[in-house]
């Protein structure tokens, strides 16, 4: 018996993604952290499942929908009209809804999404580009810990939110030119649970699914983005609101 092998693996919690057995990869436990580092062909990932405590991640939800005119807690988001969603004022975030142009069809995103950074930062997204909203205290406060988990500093942050299971995010990678060649993103969760997939550009039956909890943050780095596309597909059974957001460098 290998009794020093033995010891190791008791100490490493187990990987709780779902991978295809023709991945190799490698994985190790950061303590200090609490997170997984997840090494693949061409990239890396960290996932720390617990982040954010419960009540940083509840105020997060909250904040994330109060606004003027509707109580969040009992609204089904999905069924607000396109006008008088427009009525509404959310007391944070700056909610859009996207417009896409696809086979000269003009179709809305599935999903909301807003955009904050640094002033002078045009960053473009699905087709659209976009001028950032100023940063607020609750995405600086997020932002500040996920600056000091991954030693890496952000100056832009995307966020989408997924109002209930039929939202989603189509296959893509984070590849725009802005971002620089081998961009760290830091992903960060909060609301229902929902699946992100990866898969390989050169062998797309080749995944990864991570199921993201409230709370938590996965961080995409190396050279994921070339070799990598991800996404967030529907989920019929999901009911409620997810939120997500990514926080990125614009060169
Ligand atoms: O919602 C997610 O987990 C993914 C979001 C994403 O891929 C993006 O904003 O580029
Ligand atoms: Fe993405």
């Amino acid at each position: 018996m290998d009794l020093f092998s033995e010891l190791d693996q008791s100490n490493q919690p187990k990987l709780p993604f779902i991978i295809s057995a023709d991945i190799e990869y490698s994985y190790l436990w950061h303590d200090a952290v609490q997170a997984f580092i997840l090494k693949v062909p061409n990239g890396e990932l960290m996932f720390a499942e617990h982040f954010f405590n419960r009540k940083v991640s509840d105020r997060s939800v909250e904040y994330f929908q109060q606004n003027d005119t509707l109580d969040w807690k009992n609204t089904n988001w999905q069924q607000v009209s396109e006008h008088d969603f427009a009525q509404i004022k959310f007391t944070h975030i700056n909610w859009q809804r996207d417009k896409i142009n696809m086979y000269g069809r003009s179709l809305y995103l599935p999903r909301l999404t807003a955009w904050y950074g640094d002033s002078g930062k045009r960053y473009t997204y699905s087709g659209i580009t976009s001028k950032p909203n100023a940063w607020n205290q609750g995405l600086l406060y997020i932002k500040q810990k996920i600056e000091q988990a991954t030693a890496t500093s952000f100056n832009s942050v995307l966020l989408n939110w997924y109002r209930n299971g039929d939202d989603h995010m189509s296959w893509h990678a984070d590849d725009e030119q802005e971002l620089g060649k081998n961009p760290v993103i830091a992903s960060v969760n909060f609301g229902q649970t929902r699946d992100f997939v990866l898969r390989r550009m050169d062998d797309p039956a080749k995944k990864i699914v991570i199921a993201l909890p409230h709370g938590s943050l996965l961080v995409m780095r190396g050279q994921l983005q070339h070799y990598w596309q991800h996404s967030v597909p529907k989920r019929k059974k999901v009911t409620g609101s997810r939120f997500n957001l990514t926080f990125r460098y614009i060169v």
